[in-house]
C-alpha cells in the first residue's frame, strides 16, 4: 500500500515549488512577538494544543461549518495551551490565511501543521504569525532535519519534531528536538493506537517536552497518557466535531460532563 505522505510530499515539493517562482508574501506578523510552545505546555498540568482541521486524509471533510477565527477563540476561552493550525490545502483542507486569522483573534502560541521540507515554508510561517512549525521526521533525512530545525530557532521560531517509532525518535534527539510529538496514527494503515506513545514515553529524557499525537479521543485516553508520565497532547477532530467546543475541552481535560 502506497504510504499518504509519500504521495502528500510529491504534492508538497510541487507546491514548494511554485511558491519560490511567486516569492515569498510578507505578512504585518513577520515581526510579532513569538511565544514560547515549550513553555505554555510547560505552565500546565496537563496542556493540550487544539487543532484547527478541516478535513484529512483518513476522515475526508470533517467540519462543515468553519470559522478559524471563532474556533481559534473558543479554544483559547476553553483552556488550551496552544493551538495547531493546518496549512496544507490539497489533503487537509487548510491555508494559511486561517493561521493568520488565528493568530489576530488569540494569544497562544500557534503552531504551524504542515509538511514542511524547504527553509521557504518556516519564513512563511513566521510571516503569517506562527511561533511554532512541525517537522516530521519520516519526510526528511536526519541531515535535512538537523538544517531546518537550526534554521527554524534561526527565525526565533519553535519546532515540534514528530515521530512515529524508536528510530525515528533517536534521530529527532540527536538532531537536537527540544519538543517531540508522538504520532499514534499509523501512515499505511490511518489506524490510532495511544500504545505508540505509552511505549516510546519512557524513552524520551526529561528535559525533552513530549507531546501525544493524534486519535485521542476522551478523558480517560488522557488519564492513560498522565499515568505513563506524559503532560501534552494534540488533539483535532474530536475537538473540531464537537458541536460545543468548549465542552469538549473541558471534559478531555477535566473530565467535566458534555454538554
Ligand atoms: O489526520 C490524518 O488523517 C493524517 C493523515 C496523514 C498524515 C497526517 C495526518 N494527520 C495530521 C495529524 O498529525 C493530526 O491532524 C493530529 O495529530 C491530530 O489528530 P486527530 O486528533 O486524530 O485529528
Amino acid at each position: 500500500m502506497e504510504n499518504i505522505l509519500e504521495k502528500i510530499l510529491a504534492t508538497k515539493k510541487e507546491e514548494v515549488l511554485a511558491r519560490k517562482k511567486r516569492g515569498l508574501f510578507f505578512r504585518p506578523f513577520w515581526d510579532y512577538p513569538r511565544k514560547s510552545l515549550k513553555q505554555a505546555l510547560k505552565n500546565k498540568d496537563f496542556a493540550i494544543i487544539a487543532e484547527i482541521k478541516r478535513a484529512s486524509p483518513s476522515k475526508g471533510l470533517i467540519a462543515k461549518e468553519f470559522d478559524p477565527k471563532m474556533i481559534a477563540k473558543v479554544y483559547e476561552q476553553a483552556g488550551a495551551a496552544a493551538i495547531s493550525c493546518l496549512t496544507d490545502e490539497p489533503f487537509f483542507g487548510g491555508h494559511l490565511e486561517y493561521l493568520a486569522a488565528a493568530r489576530e483573534e488569540v494569544s497562544l502560541p500557534i503552531l504551524r501543521k504542515d509538511f514542511i521540507i524547504d527553509e521557504i515554508q518556516l519564513e512563511e510561517a513566521r510571516a503569517f504569525g506562527a511561533d511554532a512549525l512541525l517537522l516530521i521526521v519520516a519526510a526528511l533525512s536526519p541531515e535535512r532535519l538537523k538544517d531546518l530545525l537550526k534554521a527554524t530557532y534561526e527565525l526565533g521560531l519553535e519546532a515540534l519534531v514528530e515521530v512515529h517509532d524508536k528510530k525515528e525518535l533517536e534521530i529527532a534527539l540527536n538532531a537536537g528536538a527540544e519538543i517531540i510529538g508522538i504520532n499514534n496514527r499509523n501512515l499505511k494503515t490511518f489506524e490510532v493506537s495511544l500504545e505508540t506513545s505509552l511505549s516510546l514515553a519512557q524513552k524520551i529524557p526529561e528535559e525533552v517536552v513530549l507531546v501525544s499525537e493524534s486519535g485521542i479521543k476522551d478523558h480517560t485516553d488522557i488519564l492513560r497518557l498522565k499515568e505513563a508520565g506524559i503532560r501534552a497532547a494534540l488533539i483535532g477532530e474530536s475537538l473540531m466535531r464537537a458541536q460545543n467546543k468548549e465542552s469538549m475541552l473541558g471534559y478531555l481535560l477535566k473530565g467535566q460532563k458534555l454538554t
